[in-house]
């Protein structure tokens, strides 16, 4: 071992291309892309629609696969990872089962990972103080607000303890007073976890506001145009976004976006 600490990205793509094969051709989702990311970064994925986020997130998850290049997560193939359970993953919509109470939500991943029944309460409490619905056990989704739903689906994700977060969009359909609140919370949550989390999102004030990193993407097929580490401190009041230094990273991003969408 030498004295320096060379830090081996937990998740790392090199020269990652999908293409899907559909009935009207071939559809090149990603090109050429590769990215590290370290343990405990925050990384956000911002681009246009249809750039291949999701794409993105969902091979890295072991739900899609490449076409060319290679992935690696925790130093595994995504399908060893997605075994090993090594991630925990976000949706856009909350889905929550609505038959289920919301600690029986919680608990579905536990049951079928056959984690011992006797640990099951004690966790789903755990999860729920991290992303403040402590006392929320035996409600069902429907009682809760929209905000509260995608908290409790960040709680199932969480239930197992894996150290890699990946969300997509998660607030992407909440108002931005509840978005902001939970920007915060998500903040605290990365904070105190010290989890790495992937994260896509539309928005340029989410992106700035949550990552160590900020990838931006050009639209199809996907490639990254920038990777930008944030100068920003780790502590985020939610009025950093009124500094010079968080303005001059968004239109960095905004840059970055412009450059890569051509307007034909
Ligand atoms: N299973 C699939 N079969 C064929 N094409 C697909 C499939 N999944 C995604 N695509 C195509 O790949 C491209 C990237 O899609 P993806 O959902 O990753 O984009 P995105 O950046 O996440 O978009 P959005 O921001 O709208 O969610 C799109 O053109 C999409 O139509």
């Amino acid at each position: 071992m030498g004295t320096w600490d060379v830090t081996t990205p937990v998740i790392e793509a090199k020269d990652l291309d999908l293409t899907f094969q559909t009935n009207d051709g071939p559809v090149h989702a990603l090109k050429g892309v590769d990215l590290g990311i370290e343990k405990g970064d925050f990384v956000s994925f911002i681009g246009p629609s249809g750039c291949g986020k999701t794409t993105f997130l969902r091979v890295i998850a072991g739900l899609e696969h490449a076409t060319g290049g290679t992935v690696t997560v925790n130093g595994m193939t995504p399908d060893e990872a997605r075994r090993n359970r090594a991630y925990g993953y976000v949706f856009q919509a909350a889905g929550l089962y609505p038959w289920r109470t919301i600690a029986g939500n919680i608990r579905l991943p536990l049951e079928i990972m056959g984690i011992p029944k006797s640990e099951h309460a004690d966790r789903v409490r755990r999860v729920l103080e991290l992303v403040d619905l402590a006392g929320f056990e035996k409600k069902f989704p429907w009682q809760l607000s929209g905000g509260m739903q995608q908290r409790a689906s960040i709680a199932r994700a969480l239930a197992f303890d894996a150290d890699i977060l990946l969300m997509d969009e998660p607030f992407g359909a909440l108002d931005e007073i509840v978005r902001d609140h939970l920007n915060e919370q998500l903040l605290e949550l990365w904070a105190s976890t010290q989890k790495t989390i992937a994260f896509v999102t539309h928005s340029i004030p989410e992106a700035v506001y949550l990552s160590t990193k900020i990838v931006v993407m050009s639209p199809r097929p996907g490639r990254i145009t920038d990777v930008i580490e944030s100068p920003l401190p780790k502590e985020r009041p939610l009025d950093i976004r009124d500094t010079p230094e968080f303005l001059e990273v968004a239109h960095r991003v905004r840059e970055g976006l412009r450059e890569g969408h051509s307007y034909d």
